[in-house]
């Protein structure tokens, strides 16, 4: 068993009045790829942020790459590549001068060799004297990937790294972290994107600040105790109005000419399909992922 890269018991954290993270217990193991998860305000950010050592905790102890999160946080700092929610970068620099800067920021021995490396690391090299405010989405994503990969870290923690980029660069950006995981790295990263929530090895999610679910998708999935019927047909829009407001039916989305419904309450949900389904031809289905996130994020606006 590889030791754990971030192990830490009983997280927590207060803004004023609101208790943003109560009694986190996280553990990720070496090279692990790892999938935080939860609503928005559940915590996850706030929760990065005092394992890199940015912020210190109200309480809790524990250790992120074998240093104590309260006692050793400039350690911890050095060895860990952040990339926040809005990752700033230079934009009247080029792509290797953005590089330049982060390598003498952290007082890189070799600096110019460490950027070639990660221009070809990155596939950036044909780019490195664009402008990076003249870059696409994907590909500024993807220098800042190599600004906190540069210093070489042992673990990534990445802040919705993808958000508005469009599906290809998102791939490339996950083959990226799933190559450097062969080498060593592990990754802690926030999604709000099912499809990325699967590419991680382990996902872990959060509802206000407490770790609600853990484990691989599959096994996620397979213990939701959800069960999911989809109807296909013409009339789905209007089968959707009628399931969704249903005793039982916890969701109703159409997917172009099939309607996906999912419930804990297999027997309300069968109920519901035989009175309220309409002429759809209607089959049993796997539960997925999405069904499952969709169900807890409803729970918690329960207020469950
Ligand atoms: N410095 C701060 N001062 C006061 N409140 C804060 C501070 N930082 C975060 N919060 C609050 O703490 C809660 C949790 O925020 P956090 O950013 O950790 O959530 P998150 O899970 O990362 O959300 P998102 O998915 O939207 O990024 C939110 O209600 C937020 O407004």
């Amino acid at each position: 068993m590889s030791e754990a890269a971030i192990d830490v018991r009983g997280l927590r954290k207060r803004f004023g009045g609101l208790q943003v993270v109560e009694g986190l217990d996280l553990t990720v193991a070496e090279g692990e790829i790892c999938g935080f998860l939860g609503a928005n305000g559940s915590g996850k950010t706030t929760t990065i942020r005092m394992l890199c050592g940015l912020l210190k905790p109200d309480g809790g102890e524990g250790h992120c790459l074998g240093h104590d999160i309260l006692r050793e946080p400039h350690a911890i700092r050095r060895q860990v590549g952040y990339m926040t929610q809005r990752f700033s970068l230079y934009e009247d620099l080029t792509v290797a001068e953005n590089l330049d800067f982060v390598a003498r920021v952290y007082e890189m021995p070799n600096r110019r060799e460490a950027v070639r490396r990660i221009l070809d690391r990155m596939e950036l090299g044909p780019r490195r004297d664009q402008l990076a405010g003249q870059l696409s989405g994907g590909w500024k994503q993807r220098l800042a990937l190599a600004a906190c990969v540069l210093h070489e870290p042992k673990l990534l923690l990445l802040d919705e790294p993808t958000a508005g980029v469009d599906a290809k660069a998102r791939r490339e950006f996950w083959d990226l972290i799933h190559d450097m995981a062969v080498e060593g790295l592990t990754t802690l990263v926030s999604t709000h994107y099912m499809d990325e929530a699967e590419r991680c090895k382990r996902i872990v999610y959060l509802a206000r600040g407490r770790i609600v679910v853990q484990g691989a998708a599959a096994t996620v999935v397979a213990q939701s105790g959800l069960t999911a019927f989809e109807g296909s047909g013409d009339d789905v829009d209007r089968v959707a109005v009628a399931l969704r407001h249903s005793p039982g039916v916890e969701a109703a989305a159409v997917f172009g000419r099939a309607l996906r419904v999912a419930s804990l309450d297999r027997e309300a949900l069968k109920r519901a399909i035989e009175t309220r389904g309409g002429a759809l031809v209607w089959r049993e289905v796997e539960p997925r992922l999405d069904d499952v996130f969709i169900h807890m994020l409803s729970v918690q606006g329960k207020g469950g």
